[in-house]
């Protein structure tokens, strides 16, 4: 019997509704396989826990977090408790750097029985690497004077290690897909960082003879990614870069409720996070019909890294035979509820035994 310990942190919002489907998912998962089985240990860090003790994690977070095989994450932020950056820096964030989760990885692609918003979708299939340590999110700068005289200032870092592993990320991602990896740049606007981001890309590029590429400014991208997603294959881009055109992706799969994300340690010194790409969505929280497949599909994401991908792709085949079927919530034009959707996935996990 494999065991995985896994760190649960459901955070704020719908992360404590989607959270607890996933792991009943997961579990439902763990009985099909048989030779497989979890045990979640629960952490209560969020804005609420914020509210109470003055830190988003206790000090010694990263050290009880640290010994676990993945954490599984939901959602960070409650702009009504904490301000937006101080609840992603204290704990979403420090988690991504504290575990040098260096790349963000982030499908997206048609899922049957989902529609998408364009009109004729194809049959995009893409994967999105977020450098997930540096670039655009960075502690440098600060502000100084007050009133009209005020200035800020945010330095973006771009180091060659954090920008190289990026794109060998990416180039090895792509020479197990189509061989194809885009670069999205700036290099027209930004004068120092992005010139340096294209110099690297061509550097790296020689070292994969086999792999096509192209550079897209980043504004042409994000229209390329509504007008013709079907021509991308792996896409590399800086940490802001990546955040944009990964909520793009969801949109174009049909909502950021479906679209997954991994967070990847890359050295094996720590655990590798999972959550999805959404985020506490304080519009819909507490009416039970968050849609809990961007949860479940980062599970799957979570399995494969585990090197469980056979169950994994039983997984979201399950997940697709129950949208194809409609049974799908509102934001994807359904009526059915978190729990219901969840239910009717571990039924056909359960029917498969
Ligand atoms: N990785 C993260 O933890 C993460 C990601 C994005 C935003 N956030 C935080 O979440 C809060 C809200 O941010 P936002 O409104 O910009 O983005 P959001 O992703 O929370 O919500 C955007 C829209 O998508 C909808 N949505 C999101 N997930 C959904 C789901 N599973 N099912 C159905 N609909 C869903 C929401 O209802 C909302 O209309 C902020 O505090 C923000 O900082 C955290
Ligand atoms: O990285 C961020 O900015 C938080 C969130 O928007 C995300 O995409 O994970
Ligand atoms: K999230
Ligand atoms: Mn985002």
């Amino acid at each position: 019997m494999k065991k995985f310990q896994i760190a649960a942190i459901p955070g704020d919002g719908i992360g404590k509704e989607v959270v607890p489907a996933a792991i009943d998912i997961l579990e439902a998962v763990s009985d099909l396989h048989g030779g497989l089985s979890f045990e979640f240990t629960d952490f209560p860090y969020s804005c609420e826990y914020y509210l109470e003790h003055g830190v988003m994690m206790p000090d010694d977070g990263v050290e009880r977090l640290k010994d676990f095989d993945s954490i599984f994450l939901g959602a960070v932020g409650n702009i009504k408790l904490v301000p937006d950056h101080v609840s992603l820096w204290g704990l979403l964030i420090k988690l991504r750097r504290e575990f040098e989760q260096v790349i963000n990885i982030r499908p997206a692609k048609i899922i049957r029985g989902i529609k998408s918003p364009l009109v004729n979708p194809k049959d995009f299939d893409l994967i999105v690497v977020r450098e997930n340590s540096e670039g655009e999110y960075s502690e440098v700068g600060g502000r100084i004077f007050r009133g009209e005289d005020e200035i800020s200032i945010q330095n973006n870092i771009f180091s060659r290690k954090g920008t190289e592993r990026a794109m060998r990320y990416a180039f090895d991602l792509a020479s197990k897909r189509k061989k194809h990896v885009t670069s999205a740049t700036k290099s027209n606007g930004i004068v120092h960082t992005m010139p340096f981001w294209d110099e690297v890309f061509e550097d790296v590029a020689k070292e994969y003879p086999d792999i096509q590429t192209d550079s897209q400014h980043i504004d042409a991208l994000a229209a390329f990614f509504v007008t013709r997603p079907e021509k991308f294959d792996v896409i590399v881009g800086s940490n802001l870069f990546g955040d944009i055109l990964t909520d793009i992706g969801a949109a174009i799969m049909g909502s950021v409720g479906i679209a997954p994300a991994a967070n990847i340690n890359v050295n094996g010194k720590y655990p590798s996070m999972f959550e999805p790409v959404h985020g506490s969505a304080p519009d819909i929280i507490g009416k039970g019909i968050a849609n809990p497949i961007g949860q479940i599909w980062t599970a799957k994401m979570m399995l494969d890294h585990m090197g469980e991908e056979e169950i994994g792709t039983v997984l979201l085949d399950v997940v697709e035979s129950v949208t194809n079927d409609g049974i799908i919530t509102p934001d994807i034009g359904g009526k059915y509820t978190t729990q219901e959707v969840t239910a009717e996935i571990i039924n056909r996990l359960k029917a498969k035994a």
